[in-house]
C-alpha cells in the first residue's frame, strides 16, 4: 500500500471539523523525499512552498555538512522560524506546503501539530529504502552517514492523531503526489 485509507478518514475528520485552509508539512527523514514530493504538489495544487532547509542557520547546515547531529538546542530557532511563516499563513487563511523533517513529537507540537488546520504527511520508509538514494543525491549538504542520525532521531508519528497521511517512499514521486493532491481536493481544498 503507498497510503493508507485510514489515513483519508482522518484527513476528512480534521478537514470536516476544521473547514479551514490548510498548511501540508511534508515530513520525514533525511532523503525520505520531501522535497521532491513537496515540489510536485505544490505545482499542482498552485501552492506556496517553503523549504524547512532554507530557514536553518547558517550553523545548522555546517553542522550537518560535517557530520555533527543537530540537538534540540540547534532546531528551536530553525522551527521558531519554520512556525512563524506557518502562523502567517494561517493568520490569511492562506493554504501551503512546509517541508520540514520534524522528527521529533516535540517539534511537531511547536510548529503546529496541535492545530486543526495544520496537517502532516509522513514519508515513511527504511534505512534500506532510502540509503541508496542518497548515495546517488549529487549537491546536497547532507553526508550520507547521517542518515543513521535521522533514524535515532526521529520519534514516529501517532498514525491516528499526528499525521493525515502516511506515504510509502517506495512508491513513483508522481504517484504519490498525484494520491496525495487526490486526497486534499477531494475535500475541496
Ligand atoms: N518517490 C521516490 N522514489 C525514488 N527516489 C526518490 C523519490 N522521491 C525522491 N527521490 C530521490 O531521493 C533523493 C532525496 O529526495 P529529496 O531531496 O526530495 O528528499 P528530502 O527528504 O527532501 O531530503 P533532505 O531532507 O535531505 O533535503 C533525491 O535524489 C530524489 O531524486
Ligand atoms: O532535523 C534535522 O536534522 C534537519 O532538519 C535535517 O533533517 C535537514 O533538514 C535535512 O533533512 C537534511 O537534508
Amino acid at each position: 500500500m503507498y497510503d493508507t485509507g485510514q489515513k483519508t478518514v482522518s484527513l476528512s475528520r480534521r478537514f470536516g471539523e476544521a473547514g479551514r485552509p490548510c498548511v501540508l508539512i511534508v515530513m520525514g527523514v533525511s532523503g525520505c523525499g520531501k522535497s521532491t514530493l513537496a515540489q510536485l504538489m505544490a505545482e499542482r495544487m498552485a501552492w506556496p512552498l517553503i523549504e524547512g532547509d532554507d530557514l536553518h542557520p547558517p550553523a545548522n547546515i555546517a553542522r550537518m555538512s560535517n557530520g555533527i547531529p543537530l540537538t534540540d538546542t540547534d532546531r528551536t530557532p530553525w522551527l521558531d522560524l519554520i512556525a512563524g511563516r506557518i502562523q502567517s499563513w494561517r493568520d490569511a487563511g492562506q493554504c501551503g506546503i512546509v517541508t520540514c523533517s520534524s522528527l521529533k513529537r516535540s517539534y511537531r507540537r511547536q510548529i503546529g501539530s496541535d492545530s486543526a488546520d495544520v496537517c502532516f504527511v509522513y514519508l515513511k520508509g527504511s534505512r534500506e529504502d532510502i540509503m541508496p538514494r542518497l548515495y546517488q543525491r549529487t549537491g546536497h549538504f547532507m553526508p550520507v552517514a547521517m542518515l543513521d542520525s535521522q533514524f535515532a532521531t526521529l520519534e514516529e508519528p501517532d498514525m491516528h492523531e499526528e499525521v493525515v497521511m502516511v506515504l510509502d517512499v517506495n512508491a513513483p514521486q508522481e504517484h504519490l503526489a498525484e494520491r496525495a493532491c487526490a486526497h486534499l481536493t477531494q475535500f475541496s481544498l
